[in-house]
């Protein structure tokens, strides 16, 4: 389990991450998501103790990761898959790193076979494509066996087929009870990938929750109103709370539901012309929740009913 609480970096005046608390627990894979920038791998860092936070705390199964014993045995870590030696083999690699941390050298057979590498294992790790290059920083990763894994954007890059193995391994790794950890700028791979997420947004908390919930929560749906009445029927809608936004000869709504619009417009004697359900693309939306996390609606909108306003600070 990961514990992190108000946990707090500063790089000189860049806020690289903002008063962050979330739980990773054990038995499932949880997707760390955020877009460029938001703060991911200087989190992973502060978790593998290679950061100090300027403020907070976080702790692998209750401990500091520089207070642990044996950290190897405690918790892997895939960062950067192409820091191996090119001129030295898999195995070379894996012996190596092995005898600096004092693992048992019948491990690396093991991982090797673990994540199908034995056949190339004395192969130059500098020829490996970097699908290969990631199987076997996950084999670094799993050497001391450990109960938590973190993996940095593991399937940035990879053709197709190097995507479902990394997605079916760390299925597998959380399966077997391991605490998994993944971070991700894309919520597509997340949502296939995942069970739990931790979703930020400029170093802040956005959503801790299942898949299913945030991608509820993201693909939140508008409508499209066209009315010969449009600027009285904007000004219904606001009253009643909704949010509203010009979208060429028609108006974007959010906050109520088809329904309640049509139901509005006909006490008001209102007519519509058209009255449509519009479902933005789970990427956009994703961009959009994360790219501003307090006000995003506000962006889209150009005008925000407090009541939504303050609903979405509580959800971000
Ligand atoms: N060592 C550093 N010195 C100064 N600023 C840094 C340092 N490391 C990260 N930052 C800044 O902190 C912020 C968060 O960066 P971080 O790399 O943690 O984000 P990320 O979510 O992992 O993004 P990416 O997927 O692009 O790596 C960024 O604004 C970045 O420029």
């Amino acid at each position: 389990m990961i514990e992190a609480t108000g946990l707090t970096k500063h790089y000189g005046r860049t806020v690289a991450v903002d008063n962050l608390s979330f739980t990773v627990s054990e038995g499932k894979v949880t997707g760390f998501l955020g877009p460029n920038g938001a703060g991911k791998s200087t989190t992973m860092r502060m978790i593998l103790g290679l950061d100090r936070p300027t403020a907070g705390d976080v702790r692998i199964d209750g401990q500091h990761y520089w207070d642990l014993h044996q950290p190897l045995r405690t918790v892997g870590a895939l960062l950067d898959a192409k820091w191996v030696h090119p001129n030295r083999s898999a195995r070379a690699h894996l012996r190596w790193l092995a005898a600096a941390t004092k693992l048992p050298k019948r491990r690396i057979d093991e991982v090797l076979d673990l994540v199908g590498l034995t056949a190339v294992a004395d192969k130059n790790a500098g020829g490996f494509s970097l699908g290969m290059s990631q199987r076997l920083g996950i084999a670094a990763a799993l050497l001391g066996d450990p109960k938590v894994l973190l993996f940095d954007e593991p399937v940035n890059g990879l053709d197709p087929e190097g995507i479902l193995w990394i997605r079916k391994f760390m299925h597998k790794l959380a399966d077997e009870g391991r605490t998994v950890f993944v971070s991700s700028h894309l919520l597509s791979e997340m949502a296939q990938t995942a069970q739990d997420l931790v979703v930020i947004g400029r170093g802040k908390l956005i959503h801790q929750g299942t898949v299913d919930e945030f991608i509820a929560h993201a693909t939140e749906s508008t409508v499209l109103v066209r009315s010969p009445e449009l600027e009285k029927l904007g000004e219904y809608l606001l009253a009643a709370g909704a949010g509203i936004s010009d979208d060429g000869d028609a108006l974007r709504v959010s906050g109520m539901d088809s329904p309640a619009i049509g139901e509005l417009a006909a006490a008001r004697q209102i007519t519509l012309h058209e009255l449509s359900p519009q479902v933005g693309s789970l990427e956009q939306a994703f961009i959009q929740l994360t790219g501003d996390s307090v006000e995003y609606r506000t962006v889209e909108t150009g005008r925000l009913a407090p009541d939504v306003a303050a609903s979405q600070e509580e959800r971000a």
